[in-house]
């Protein structure tokens, strides 16, 4: 490559930041400005233009198109853009701006990214994955569009939501970004508007449903896993129906695993676990504690199983422990509280389902009176349903010495409650974590209450990196249980005990270490590794084993990639 063809790849396009002999060389002379800047001159360059975008309505959106402008511009640039700034940024690139540009994505679309496999191409799986020019494939995002954040089904337009996932995977946790690969299967879309707007981009029928569905979801899995046999593949943003089959059913033959299920469950559990050390409570009062979830899909439902688990193994981890801990829940949906009485009760919620009457709550309980009734320790809320804890629910959970309340869904319009409300209602006593950002609270008396982002991007950048790393087979709720602990672990106590449940963003990539670390150790230990192999390392897994702490962290993070400019021409050494 020479002259405009370099400048117009974003792998090796470096803008100004070309020096002079690759200029030379490269016959790049006079076509770029004279200075030569270094990589930090041109973050400091992009970043004061992108503050100055009026603060307005528009200003989000001007912002996500000038960081994708860069994106399809300068891959490095935009890296080393986003790594500088994250806290920043992730919420333009990620939840909640993310969910506004999959909304608007027909309108927004410039330059294709990443793959997209619909019905009408059924049988040609195998074959469209060749037309990846990417020989390694390290990490899969894919998305059926069908339940995008809380904003329901928005078909192909989805692609946005698995296009952020992987930004966060490369800034997070250093994956190879030419090793990254964004897919949307489009098996149509129930969306009436997309379906009735011409210039929808992707299949205008219906949804596919039953056999016709899984056998397209079966020929994918089989086609990457045949081309790319150690990819590891997240879902992402499947609606319930689908999500928690697939899991069960691609879990134990396929490197893959469901944010939304599982990647949730980690670090709601991790915020739960900082909660009960925040209310200067001893672990072993977990299993005692009371919690009302409010959403029983994906989320809510994969949250609930692995606190579950996580109370019985403090119970003992026997089976009767298991059964122990169920009386810990009370899960509420659409149709308010889940009983026995439910019609028809599915077989997922059957052992949670709580006897009618139990508490005066007869089936479908609204959630105020679940409240009122149970008095629970933690309010979780994975519904969907923006401002659904309003100012009495509230004000109940704030009867509570130190109540904790988790309104976790997405984007910001879905979150059940705003952190202000909540610490208002509280008088600043309330325990909070959202899924996407809010700003911490200063209440009247200048009093700072914390705010916490319970967003699955705390997990899944590290639980994608230490997979990998170890070579795990399948990724077991040990593996998962393992991350989430060690999450936990981050945050000291002194740190804690002022309502702050998480590490700092700005530490993604060493938290992304741990996770990792975590997670290959156990892989290890639970015998699913097969070790990692790249280029002349090769690692086995018992070597893998028998690596200190340190050590193996100094591995991981020797793999991870960074947004450095590498050099394009050859310059022999003095
Ligand atoms: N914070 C995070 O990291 C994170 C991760 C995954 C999902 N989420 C968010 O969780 C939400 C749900 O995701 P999901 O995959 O579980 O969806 P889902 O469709 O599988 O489940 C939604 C559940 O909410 C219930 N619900 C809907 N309206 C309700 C209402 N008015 N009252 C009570 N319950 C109601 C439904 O009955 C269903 O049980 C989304 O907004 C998503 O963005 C957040
Ligand atoms: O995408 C997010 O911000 C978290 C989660 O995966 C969701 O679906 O809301
Ligand atoms: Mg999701």
């Amino acid at each position: 490559m020479r002259g405009h063809q370099v400048l117009h790849d974003p792998w090796f396009n470096k803008g100004t930041a070309f020096s002079i002999p690759e200029r030379d060389r490269l016959g790049l002379r006079g076509l770029l400005p004279p200075k030569v800047m270094t990589a930090d001159q041109q973050v400091e360059r992009f970043m004061r233009d992108f503050r100055k975008i009026p603060n307005d309505e528009e200003r989000p959106m001007q912002q996500w198109r000038m960081l994708n402008r860069m994106h399809d511009r300068n891959e490095t640039l935009y890296y080393k853009i986003v790594n500088a700034n994250i806290k920043e940024l992730a919420p333009i690139i990620y939840t909640p701006i993310v969910g506004q540009v999959c909304q608007n994505f027909s309108g927004l679309y410039r330059r294709p990214r990443g793959m997209y496999f619909s019905s009408e191409d059924k049988g040609e799986f195998s074959a469209m994955v060749w037309n990846w020019p990417g020989e390694e494939v390290d990490i899969i995002v894919v998305t059926d569009g069908s339940r995008i954040l809380g904003l329901g089904d928005l078909g192909v337009q989805g692609i946005g939501v698995v296009i952020g996932k992987l930004d966060l995977y490369v800034a997070g946790a250093g994956i190879n970004p030419r090793k990254v690969l964004p897919i949307v299967i489009d098996v149509g879309t129930n969306n009436k508007n997309l379906l009735d707007n011409d210039l929808y981009m992707g299949a205008h029928h219906e949804r596919l449903e039953g056999p016709a569905y899984e056998e397209i979801l079966d020929e994918f899995m089989e086609a990457v896993f045949s081309r790319w046999p150690n990819v590891i593949v997240q879902f992402e943003d499947f609606q319930n129906k689908w999500a928690l089959k697939l899991l069960q059913k691609y879990r134990n033959t396929y490197r893959m695993f469901n944010d939304d299920v599982q990647g949730t469950a980690c670090v709601g559990l991790a915020g739960i676990l900082g909660a009960v050390r925040a209310m200067g409570r001893p672990m072993e009062d977990l299993a005692s504690l009371k919690f009302v979830v409010v959403g029983a899909g994906s989320a809510g439902m994969g949250l609930v199983d692995m606190v579950r688990q996580n109370m019985a193994q403090a119970l003992g981890g026997a089976q009767p422990a298991m059964a122990h801990a169920l009386h810990n829940f009370w899960l509420v949906d659409k149709d308010g509280l889940i009983t026995k009485d439910r019609k028809p009760l599915l077989p997922l919620y059957s052992a949670y389902a709580r006897d009618p009457g139990e508490n005066a709550l007869p089936e479908g309980a609204n959630l105020l009176k679940v409240i009122q009734e149970v008095k629970p320790d933690f309010l979780i809320g994975l519904s969907g349903c923006g401002g659904l804890f309003n100012k009495e629910i509230l004000r109940e959970m704030a009867k509570r010495d130190r109540p904790v309340i988790f309104p976790m869904s997405n984007p910001t319009s879905k979150a059940e409650a705003t952190a202000e409300a909540v610490f208002k209602a509280s008088d600043g006593r309330a325990i909070f974590a959202s899924g996407s950002p809010f700003p911490d609270v200063v209440l009247d008396d200048g009093r700072v209450c914390h705010t916490n982002q319970g967003n699955n991007m705390y997990l899944f950048p590290g639980i994608g990196l230490g997979t990998m790393l170890c070579g795990a087979r399948t990724i077991s709720d040990g593996m998962l249980h393992a991350a989430t602990e060690r999450l936990a672990a981050l945050v000291p106590d002194e740190v804690v005990k002022q309502g702050i449940l998480y590490p700092p963003i700005e530490q993604i990539r060493s938290i992304s270490v741990e996770i990792a670390s975590a997670i290959v150790k156990k892989a290890v230990e639970e015998d699913l590794a097969d070790g990692y192999f790249r280029g002349s390392l090769r690692i086995k897994p018992r070597q893998l084993g028998a690596m200190t702490e340190a050590g193996l962290k100094e591995l991981i993070a020797s793999q991870m990639w960074s947004p450095q400019y590498t050099p394009l021409i050859y310059t022999p050494k003095d």
